[in-house]
């Protein structure tokens, strides 16, 4: 099988497949799902409660792997990859974006955007703190760099764990109803700092309930019972 090299290639899903065994029979969550999403593309994943959205996420992301089909991301093909590996990998092209933030509560703002850093441990220790509070400055919220995530509003957690996932300048940001916690003006600046992330050329996967059109989004890919719809039905 030839091998996705086209420079703006970041995902090629082919045939994707994750069933979850069940003593009363499998439960399919996703089936032969197949596309392609390009580095600066932000693209929006709906459908229904259990319809598989947060499953594709899991594999996009390499949480969770296929149980049948092949998955490349970023040039690599997800299966061939141990769990170390695997581990490896999504610390360095993956940042996760979540409905909770899940930023760890015992850590300054400060120190949760710099775990991811210390755990791919790529870039020089003694820069870790720079580029850290340069996130956070980004984002406007730097000075709440030395607070415990706790006693800051949701819009501002939300904001350290967009720096927290970009950490490490991962190609592919994945959100799981990251606005899902925000009231509607949070909401909205979410949302347009992540289209600004795919304008500057990283790929934007938001999976959301929202079913009228998001600000920014180009491309929607629509889950129904763990199938793809064609995309000229969404
Ligand atoms: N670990 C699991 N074990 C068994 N079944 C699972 C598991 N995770 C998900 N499922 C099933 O797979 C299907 C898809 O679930 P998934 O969470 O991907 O849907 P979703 O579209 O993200 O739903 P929601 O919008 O409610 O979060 C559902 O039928 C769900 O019950």
């Amino acid at each position: 099988m030839d091998t996705p090299h086209q420079e703006s290639l970041l995902i090629d899903a082919r045939d994707l497949g994750r069933r979850y065994p069940s003593a009363a029979g499998d439960v399919v969550a996703l089936t032969g799902v197949s596309f392609r999403i390009s580095r600066g593309e932000f693209v929006a994943v709906v459908g229904a409660s259990g319809s598989g959205k947060s499953t594709l996420l899991h594999l996009l992301g390499g949480l969770d792997r296929p149980s049948s089909g092949e998955l490349w991301v970023a040039g690599t093909n997800l299966a061939a990859l141990s769990e170390q590996a695997l581990t490896q990998w999504r610390a360095r092209q993956i940042g996760f974006v979540f409905q909770f933030f899940q930023l760890l509560p015992t850590l300054t703002v400060l120190e949760n955007v710099m775990l991811p850093m210390a755990l791919l441990g790529e870039w020089p220790r003694s820069s870790h703190r720079s580029r850290a509070l340069a996130l956070l400055d980004q984002l406007g919220v730097s000075h709440t760099a030395d607070r415990l995530p706790g006693t800051l509003s949701g819009g501002q957690q939300q904001r350290v764990a967009v720096a927290r996932a970009l950490a490490n300048e991962p190609p592919l940001i994945l959100a799981d109803e990251p606005t899902g916690n925000l009231d509607s003006r949070n909401a909205t600046t979410l949302l347009e700092l992540l289209a600004s992330l795919a304008a500057a050329g990283r790929s934007v996967i938001l999976v959301t309930h929202e079913r009228h059109h998001v600000p920014g989004v180009q491309r929607v890919l629509a889950l129904s019972d763990g199938r793809l719809l064609p995309s000229d039905a969404t």
